[in-house]
């Protein structure tokens, strides 16, 4: 019989693959493993649209120059002897959602992850799920509200892996989940689980990473989607308007970003008799260096330095079992037709 260099992937059924993406983490907390991260992130279009004989000379000019040592110094204070939380978070995610999927449908499901920025890159995961035979592939980025910066990049850089192939898989892109009813209940139960345990404070602070308010004035709904995030979770838990609020974090560089900042507000919050707060992070689905360090570590200084008594971080939702059947349920739903 003749041989032909495919025959591996002819022999397997037609597989679905759902390749799960978040946005990446250095190899190692050292200054130059962060500063080839922070490279090829920081190059990104999506994420720094100036333009390129604008930003390329501030970039390799300053930003490599300065930001890696701190950065690096920032990530070895979340770092773990198995990583990166974000990568154990991730690959914790991948495991408990891949035994769902064997469990319910068999070996005719796939379940894999890939970082948009880093390792393990999109190119190499893609190309090992078409390989194995992958012929229907949805992908979910790990993103529940859209930016162009996160859901927008992952797009863009499937659409790289896929351009030098002969031949293209059945897509499914899922672009965001900021209102999934799953989600919003596991939120809401990941609160009242905390404050079960650590009580009720004055305000409980939903705090999204920001962007560039210009990104939402040029018609990104990302602003928006934090906001509804945050107002179906309060609704479900039936808070009053005054014992909530929704502010921004990470802010880069010189521009408006989105307001209110985090760490404003919190250093403003004791002094209007706002004593206790708690945090909750929900446009991250794993703990990283900007929940951690960020929200855990900095801003807790920050707020207690300013005469406030009690900061509570709720951690996110990561591989807890109901983030995971919310993930599933998200997942199977986007599967429709195809198993
Ligand atoms: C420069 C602009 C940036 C935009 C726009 C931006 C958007 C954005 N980022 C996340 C999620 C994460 N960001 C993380 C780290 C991080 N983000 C920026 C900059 C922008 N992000 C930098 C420079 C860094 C690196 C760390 C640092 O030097 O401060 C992470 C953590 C990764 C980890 O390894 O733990 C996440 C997650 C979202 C959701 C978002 C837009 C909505
Ligand atoms: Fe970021
Ligand atoms: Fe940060």
């Amino acid at each position: 019989m003749e041989k032909s260099r495919t025959a591996v992937n002819y022999a397997q059924r037609p597989r679905i693959g759902v390749l799960l993406t978040n946005l990446g983490t250095p190899d190692a907390p050292d200054k130059a493993a962060v500063k080839r991260y922070l490279k090829e992130f920081l190059s990104d279009p999506r994420v720094v649209d100036l333009s390129r004989w604008q930003w390329v000379p501030i970039l390799n000019g300053i930003i490599l120059n300065t930001r890696p040592a701190k950065s690096a110094a920032a990530y070895a204070t979340v770092w773990t002897e198995q990583g990166s939380p974000l990568m154990i978070h991730t690959q914790a995610q991948t495991n408990a959602l891949s035994h769902i999927m064997s469990e319910r449908h068999g070996d005719d499901v796939v379940v894999d992850f890939a970082m948009r920025y880093g390792n393990p890159s999109m190119a190499s995961v893609v190309e090992k799920m078409l390989d194995a035979g992958v012929e229907k592939l949805l992908v979910l980025p790990l993103f529940p509200q859209y930016s162009g910066a996160t859901v927008g990049s992952t797009s863009d850089a499937l659409n790289d892996c896929l351009e030098s192939r002969r031949s293209m898989p059945n897509l499914r892109f899922i672009s965001g989940y900021h209102d999934n009813e799953d989600y919003i209940a596991a939120l809401a139960l990941s609160i009242k689980r905390y404050q079960a345990e650590h009580g009720v404070p004055k305000k409980l602070v939903f705090s999204y990473h920001g962007v560039p308010q210009r990104y939402c004035d040029e018609g990104e709904p990302y602003e928006q989607q934090c906001h509804r995030t945050t107002q179906l979770v309060v609704d479900l838990l039936g808070l009053t308007e005054d014992s909530y609020m929704t502010v921004f974090q990470s802010r880069f560089g010189r521009e408006e970003w989105l307001r209110p900042y985090a760490d404003e507000t919190l250093a403003d919050l004791p002094s209007q008799g706002v004593d206790s707060v708690q945090v909750i992070c929900p446009g991250f689905s794993s703990d990283c260096l900007e929940t951690i360090e960020e929200m855990g570590e900095e801003n807790r200084e920050v707020f207690i330095d300013n005469g406030g008594t009690s900061y509570g971080f709720i951690p996110c939702l990561n591989s807890g079992q109901d983030h995971v059947a919310a993930l599933a349920h998200l997942i199977e739903d986007q599967l429709a037709g195809w198993l």
